[in-house]
């Protein structure tokens, strides 16, 4: 199933301050396939993120279409909010799934080790809770899964193992849109099937890898 963004504009205004931090984004994931969003700090690759899983701040207003169908699975920039705190991070794995042959498939694909399960959300390192978020995700067997820097905290090769279960995941059919600033590792790897490119909360280019690296844009040349 899909996940499009049609025109989307998100303002957020607080106390503090108003900015507008999407401007008319429209972009397509589709099944099968592996989108990789990239852009700079605060592009608005999160926003984007939390816009497709129905997350945005309360402190924003959208206008715009977002078309999604099918059960979404997310994954945070930071793991441990996909965890409630003071709980350990196995029992809520165990509780997500219902039985423990799907915790187990679950953490494996997630690179998930047992060690860390009995900790707490906030006693796990950032790598390890991150892949516990990816694992939790996987365990609602999402139509689509936004996963917001799943191998950031990792190194290159955990980073290989959790970018294989995200191929295997779309081949089997999944919808995959993932924040990534692997770019260049999944281009050589054939990962990408699709790139989109933002900057200050716009699309700068978007296309099979091919297609987006022959866009005349400094911005976008930067990123190969
Ligand atoms: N809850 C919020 N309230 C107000 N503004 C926010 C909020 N979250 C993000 N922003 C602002 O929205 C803009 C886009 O942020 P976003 O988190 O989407 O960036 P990003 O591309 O994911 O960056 P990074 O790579 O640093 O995580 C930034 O200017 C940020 O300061």
């Amino acid at each position: 199933m899909a996940a499009e963004l049609h025109d989307l504009t998100v303002d957020v205004r607080t106390d503090r301050w108003h900015a507008r931090v999407l401007t008319e984004v429209s972009l397509s994931v589709a099944p099968g396939e592996i989108t990789a969003l990239v852009g700079g700090p605060g592009a608005g690759k999160s926003m984007i993120a939390r816009a497709l899983t129905g997350r945005l701040p309360a402190s924003a207003t959208a206008s715009g279409e977002v078309v999604v169908d099918g059960i979404v699975g997310y994954v945070p920039q930071d793991g441990v909010d996909a965890f409630a705190p003071g709980r350990p991070v196995g029992a809520q794995l165990r509780d997500l799934a219902g039985d423990a042959g799907s915790v187990e498939e679950a953490c494996a694909a997630a690179a998930y080790p047992a060690e860390p399960m009995g900790l707490l959300p906030e006693e796990n390192s950032a790598g390890q809770i991150q892949r516990a978020a990816l694992a939790a995700a996987l365990m609602g067997e999402p139509d689509i899964l936004v996963a917001d820097g799943p191998t950031a905290p990792l190194d290159r090769a955990l980073g290989n193992v959790v970018w294989r279960s995200l191929r295997r995941y779309a081949d089997a059919g999944g919808t995959l849109l993932v924040i990534t600033h692997d770019l260049p590792l999944i281009t050589a790897a054939g990962l990408a099937d699709r790139i989109v490119v933002v900057d200050d909360g716009r699309v700068l280019a978007a296309g099979t890898p091919a297609e987006v690296a022959a866009v005349d844009d400094p911005l976008v040349r930067m990123y190969f």
